[in-house]
């Protein structure tokens, strides 16, 4: 992925296995938020290709790649204030299946069983606005969840919490994958991605600089420097 002479993801070759949580580690501006963007067909590749389940998907359009089981959440909160929490829920659901929000009651047990698997019960009239920003990132996950993915790219989903609240997310994240669910993981809190991660990729300046077993990964000198020597004190 280049973006004019910014070369944002170079070279980089990963496999994804099923049933595994894979964290994507690295220093602002490394590429980690172009690479899902790619993963999900948000932006087209300079170069290079895509496959999901060895199939070629890097020409199909983002609208309906999204039927193929691939969700994801951005790295800021983008639910619609004016919904409830359910109806935020419900749009992951018809997104898929090309339905309208006003048709209710298709689809309501997995809208029901989204909210139950992040922690929302009792909190389906409300509107986000009145929520925490924690529970606001659950109504999130539940959005992406609700159509049932095979494979959740996550985008920085504790930014702004506190430690308690990143916990509750990483063990969240943690029970889908007892569930089966594969997913990919950007965050910056080296901690959560140690304790959260199967496998985690380390980028600097768009390349792949070191990937494996989490506890090996961040004890290798060169994720040590380029994303490490800052802020490991901060975060470890
Ligand atoms: N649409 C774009 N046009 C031009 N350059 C871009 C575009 N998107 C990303 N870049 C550049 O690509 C590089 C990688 O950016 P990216 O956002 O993927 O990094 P990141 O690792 O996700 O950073 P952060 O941790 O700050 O979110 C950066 O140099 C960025 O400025």
């Amino acid at each position: 992925m280049h973006f004019g002479g910014v070369k944002a993801v170079d070279g980089l070759s990963i496999d994804l296995t099923e049933g595994s949580i894979f964290g994507v580690l690295g220093p602002n501006g490394s590429g980690k938020s172009t690479l899902l963007a790619a993963l999900t067909r948000f932006v087209d590749l300079t170069a290079g290709s895509l496959h999901l389940d060895g199939e070629e998907y890097h020409r199909i359009p983002a609208a309906t790649f999204a039927r193929r089981g691939v969700a994801r959440t951005f790295q800021t909160v983008r639910l619609l204030p004016g919904l409830t929490v359910e109806e935020n829920v419900r749009l992951g659901a018809d997104r898929i299946r090309g339905r309208g929000i006003r048709e209710r009651g298709k689809g309501d047990d997995d809208v029901a069983e989204a909210i139950g698997r992040t922690g929302l019960r009792g909190l389906e009239r409300h509107r986000p606005g009145e929520l925490s920003y924690g529970a606001q990132r659950r109504v999130e996950i539940a959005r992406a969840i609700v159509a049932k993915p095979r494979l959740l790219l996550l985008d920085e989903p504790t930014a702004g919490m506190n430690q308690s609240e990143r916990q509750e997310i990483s063990a969240l994240l943690r029970e889908l994958r007892e569930e089966g669910l594969t997913q990919v993981l950007v965050e910056h809190d080296v901690q959560m991605m140690v304790d959260t991660c199967d496998h985690l990729f380390a980028m600097n300046f768009g390349k792949l600089i070191a990937d494996g077993v989490p506890a090996s990964v961040v004890r290798e000198p060169a994720v040590r420097e380029a994303y490490l020597g800052k802020r490991w004190s901060e975060h470890v």
